[in-house]
């Protein structure tokens, strides 16, 4: 029997198609009076219907996140909350609009109420991010993690199939690691493969019918599972290099997640065998790291780093940089062998068997 630890993060959950409508009741439990409502300018149509809902507790709108949180976006968001009065942030969007709810959090304590609408599962985490002078920093205070959370599937159906595909991988690649961390658990463990599985069977139908409720819901429960697991285990190897492409190279996040993610796991399967008998297992494959390769192929996403901005004459960059504050892995990193990993995910090709 393996020793650990466990320690559950605390928040509220509300779940199923329909529950944005419950949204007034939850302010109200929350004792917020005046909540500035968060989004991205795309998703500005959204910010109002949750202001409507919120009625006279609706202190304001502000609609400029944008992805890993600019520092400057930060500091007006806050300056706007306290011209307000706001007492609480509503955050409607992805993980760039929870994001921002969660630099305003980290500033002021508001408490925040996330409405996620893809599955990145940032609304699980105590974990922030803020970008300043293009080297983006994260951080873990509990002040961050959102104290309600409602997820309504109706409000994923506008999300575009490719990126519900990519999304889905970021979800699945929190689980992934969480199940090699070195602060894994057996109670994190089953929520890992369930998420894993959720979500595995999910995207195969929701890009066939991305107005499938159900398979929707599927994809967010998976969603919220792999978050939890993002919440409360640690990251490695895979979310560092992830870090460094995103922050460094400004490669869109669920898409380099969803090309990096097989070659991750196929360096560690050696290490990791239990983690990977788990993947597997909930994706019905024989070899973790091909069974997520092909998730991500058979259903449109990227799996080439150079079809999603990358450069080949960065790697060399890339390599040292995510050599540097690594994250505790399961297998020691050996430059020759991230140099090698990182070709591989250049190039897409599909990672050997274990
Ligand atoms: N701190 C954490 O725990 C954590 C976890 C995961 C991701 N993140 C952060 O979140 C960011 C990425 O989040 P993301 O991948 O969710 O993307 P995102 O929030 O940037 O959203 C991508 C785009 O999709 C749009 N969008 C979102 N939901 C939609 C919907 N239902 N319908 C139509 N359009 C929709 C957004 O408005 C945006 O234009 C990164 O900055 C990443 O670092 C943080
Ligand atoms: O890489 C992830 O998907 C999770 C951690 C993260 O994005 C940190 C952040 O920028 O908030």
């Amino acid at each position: 029997m393996r020793a650990f630890v466990y320690s559950g993060q605390p928040g509220r959950v509300v779940f199923g198609p329909g529950t944005l409508s419950q949204l007034g009741r939850e302010i109200q439990a929350l004792g917020a009076r005046r909540a500035l409502v968060l989004s991205t300018p795309e998703q500005r149509a959204s910010a109002e219907h949750v202001a409507d809902l919120l009625g006279d507790r609706a202190a304001g709108i502000f609609d400029r996140a944008v992805m890993h949180v600019p520092i400057e976006t930060a500091r007006e968001a806050r300056e706007v909350a306290r011209t307000l009065g706001a007492d609480c942030a509503v955050a409607v969007g992805g993980g760039s609009t929870t994001g921002l709810g969660k630099a305003i959090a980290l500033d002021s304590g508001l408490p925040i109420l996330a409405i996620p609408t893809t599955y990145a599962g940032s609304e699980m985490t105590p974990i922030y991010g803020i970008t300043e002078a293009g080297m983006k920093k994260t951080g873990r205070d509990a002040k961050v993690l959102p104290r309600t959370v409602i997820y309504d599937p109706e409000l994923t159906l506008t999300l575009p199939v490719g990126l519900s595909v990519t999304s889905g991988l970021n979800a699945i690649a929190h689980a992934a690691e969480g199940l090699y961390s070195v602060e894994a658990n057996p109670v994190m463990d089953l929520m890992a493969e369930e998420g894993i599985g959720a979500l595995g069977r999910a995207l195969p139908r929701i890009r066939a019918n991305p107005a499938d409720v159900e398979a929707r819901g599927d994809a967010l429960y998976g969603a919220w599972l792999c978050g939890i697991v993002l919440g409360n285990v640690g990251m490695a190897l895979h979310h560092k290099l992830c870090h460094t492409l995103g922050g460094s190279f400004n490669l869109p996040h669920a898409e380099t997640h969803t090309v990096v993610l097989p070659h991750a796991l196929a360096y560690n399967a050696a290490a990791a065998p239990r983690a990977m008998n788990r993947i597997q297992r909930a994706l019905k494959g024989k070899d973790a790291a091909q069974a997520v390769y092909d998730l991500a192929k058979d259903n449109g996403a990227p799996v080439a780093l150079r079809d999603i901005g990358m450069k080949e004459g960065d790697l060399d960059r890339a390599c040292e940089i995510a050599l540097q504050n690594q994250y505790p892995n399961p297998r020691p990193l050996e430059k020759a062998a991230i140099r090698q990993l990182l070709q591989d995910a250049f190039d897409g090709v599909r990672p050997a068997a274990a």
